[in-house]
């Protein structure tokens, strides 16, 4: 007997409810796992896009209850919508990706009643700056930790349920109270996309003449400001005690830092006390960077980067993608970087790690300069 070459434990039918970047995404990994994906949204667009993209087929009354119901809906209507779902399927588990877990926790445990029992919490640490189905990837969650959030009362075959959801779509399960989830988000995601917002904000008004000037420093630092407002001003309200903890946190720092540099703007680099704090934030900012997992020799990244100078003319990207194609390597991601008014770009080729060193090679001899980085 010959088993599957990804076994999966996952039983569906799924029901996934928000068929946006989440939704999509996970409809895509569980399409491609074998598992039959139903789909819902109150948005007629939103259902259809994601149907045609791949992510499963739309819910219809009568059809084959479902095993698991997954909401991806925004966080402000995730609660009613996990009720509403308990209530329509009486036997299957429901879970829910919300970036907060609290709010929706406490509703669920105040207004659902004995189905509670039924549902657990989650939110999968994945994501992008994008929304909606066409930003969708099957392989959102590969190697990304998903948080699991079981109410006291949730049932172990539904924990169980839940687990096995995130670790078939490759995620790493890990389980948090709901409070410590949001602390922990508070830090590690909420924080960081205010202070993104925050530092894109700031050139709103900038000449295009310092604009030109942008380089992969202001890029690494604001991708995430491209996110969508209104989920994300979701989110933040729905963690506003542990973003404001946090924020108020970095505030005491921006004020040492302002200290310093009055000083040294009012009486020369060399005034006593200017030197020292702006050296201490830097380095406790390399000390801070230093514990994020997969940076500088952390857990592996997903993908190896292959970074390609290319000339500003016609057909000088095909002649790339012909010659990666040529050596027989698969191209996962591919993004373009380019300076205003610069007569080059760097092509950054993402590829399987094994897939990195072979490729360099073949593209240095096709006479592709490569950049180090
Ligand atoms: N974007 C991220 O990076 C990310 C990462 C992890 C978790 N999340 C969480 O996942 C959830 C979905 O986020 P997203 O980025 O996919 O958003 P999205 O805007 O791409 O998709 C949300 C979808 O939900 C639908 N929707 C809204 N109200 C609904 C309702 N009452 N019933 C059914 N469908 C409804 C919308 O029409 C839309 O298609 C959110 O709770 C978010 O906090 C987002
Ligand atoms: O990588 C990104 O674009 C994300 O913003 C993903 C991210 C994160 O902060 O890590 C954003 C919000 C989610 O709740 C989970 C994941």
């Amino acid at each position: 007997m010959s088993l599957p070459e990804n076994p999966v434990a996952t039983v569906g039918p799924v029901k996934i409810v928000g068929t946006g970047l989440l939704g999509a995404s996970l409809g895509l990994a569980l399409s491609a796992a074998g598992i039959r994906v139903q789909l819902a949204d109150s948005s007629p667009s939103a259902l259809a896009l994601a149907r045609d993209l791949g992510a499963g087929t739309p819910a219809c009354p009568g059809g084959p209850e479902p095993a698991l119901v997954v909401v991806a809906a925004p966080p402000d209507v995730t609660a009613e919508v996990v009720r509403e779902q308990l209530h329509a399927h009486p036997e299957a588990v429901v879970t829910d990706v919300a970036s907060v877990k609290v709010p929706v926790v406490a509703e669920i445990v105040q207004k659902a009643g004995e189905n509670a029992a039924r549902y657990v919490g989650s939110h999968p640490m994945a994501g992008r700056e994008r929304s909606g189905a066409a930003a969708a990837h099957g392989d959102l969650f590969a190697g990304r930790p998903w948080v699991i959030v079981p109410l006291e009362s949730s049932r172990a075959d539904a924990v169980l349920a839940v687990r096995q959801l995130a670790a078939d779509v490759g995620g790493a399960p890990l389980t948090l109270g709901a409070a410590e989830h949001d602390d922990a988000v508070a830090l590690v995601s909420h924080l960081p996309q205010l202070a993104a917002s925050l530092v894109a904000s700031r050139l709103r008004g900038a000449p295009e003449s310092a604009l030109g000037l942008a380089g992969q420093g202001l890029r690494d630092v604001t991708r995430i400001a491209a996110s969508d407002p209104q989920l994300w001003a979701t989110i933040l309200v729905g963690n506003a005690g542990p973003v404001a903890h946090a924020l108020r946190e970095m505030r005491a720092e921006i004020d040492t830092v302002l200290e310093a540099l009055e000083r040294a703007a009012a009486d020369g680099p060399d005034a006593p006390g200017s030197t020292g704090p702006l050296a201490a934030v830097v380095a406790a900012g390399n000390s801070g960077v230093s514990r994020i997992p997969g940076k500088h020799g952390g857990a592996p990244r997903r993908y190896a980067e292959v970074t390609v100078l290319i000339p500003d003319e016609p057909g000088a990207l095909a002649r790339l993608f012909g010659d990666v194609g040529e050596a027989g390597v698969n191209i996962e991601d591919v993004q373009l970087e380019h300076s205003a008014g610069q007569r080059v770009g760097l092509a950054v080729v993402s590829v399987l790690p094994s897939a990195a060193a072979p490729l360099e090679e073949a593209l240095t001899e096709k006479g592709w300069r490569l950049v180090a980085r």
